[in-house]
């Protein structure tokens, strides 16, 4: 059984982007076609956020792809979650895997930064995933549970928070997660906030798939119960792609 949700699709631009490219992909994007029953996010870089943020058109919401675990000040380098909401962002991506692993995020950093960002008024996609590794040798339920109990033990109001399901070795690969891997995976999360958190959060929470999603497989991830949405990286720096990727849920399958 899926959330009670819209449909959510977010693409996550990571660090591409050029002046030029960016324009190009925003006038894309406000000449797509998508429902209005699916929430969009589109995730720049810090540094393309203004100009994402002045020129999408409104059937978009906009999203930071990390931001500081405590208030603004002396911080060199970061972003805190308050000039996130000064600057008209209202998400932000969190432990995202590619930071998980080249910054040392932890469970309970990525949990704390969480908190902090949903105190200070943004809405959170908190990702987690398993590697290869952690999949074949039996630990991928231990992974994925201490990735969310770092959430649980951080976040008291869950209503604005989306579950990104990322098994890592299906980021960026081109091998994406079969519709029935992805349904398992969501369907252990969403039976983790009922038992962990509550019955309430499970039926509201969005739990999303995040890996090589495309717009040839998306249709058939999206017909899985438990999948509310993606979360889409390399093709999502594609227009069209990305519209079709938006119009998954309302597709059947051949
Ligand atoms: O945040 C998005 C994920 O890392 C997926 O990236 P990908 O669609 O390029 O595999």
């Amino acid at each position: 059984m899926g959330s009670s949700g819209k449909f959510f699709v977010g693409g996550n631009w990571k660090a591409n982007g050029t002046k030029e490219s960016v324009s190009k992909l925003v006038s894309g994007l406000n000449s797509a076609q998508f429902p209005s029953e699916v929430d969009v996010i589109v995730a720049p870089t810090f540094i393309h956020l203004p100009y994402v943020v002045e020129n999408i058109d409104s059937r978009y919401q906009v999203s930071a792809q990390n931001c500081w675990v405590g208030r603004a000040g002396a911080y060199t380098g970061e972003i805190a979650p308050e000039q996130l909401t000064d600057m008209s962002v209202p998400w932000v991506i969190l432990g995202h895997s590619e930071r998980r692993s080249l910054l040392e995020e932890g469970n309970d950093f990525v949990g704390a930064k969480a908190a902090n960002a949903l105190t200070h008024g943004l809405k959170v996609i908190a990702c987690i995933g398993e590697t290869l590794e952690q999949r074949e040798t039996g630990h991928m339920y231990d992974v994925l549970e201490g990735q969310l109990k770092g959430v649980a033990d951080n976040v008291v109001n869950w209503t604005d928070v989306v579950v990104a399901y990322e098994p890592v070795w299906a980021i960026g690969t081109g091998k994406v997660a079969t519709p029935d891997q992805a349904q398992e995976v969501h369907a252990f999360i969403r039976k983790w906030l009922a038992e962990k958190v509550s019955q309430e959060v499970s039926a509201a929470t969005r739990i999303i798939y995040g890996g090589s999603v495309n717009d040839q497989n998306a249709a058939e991830l999206a017909s899985k119960g438990d999948v509310d949405g993606f979360l889409v990286g390399g093709a999502s720096l594609k227009a069209d792609a990305f519209a079709t990727i938006c119009n998954a849920r309302a597709k059947v399958p051949a």
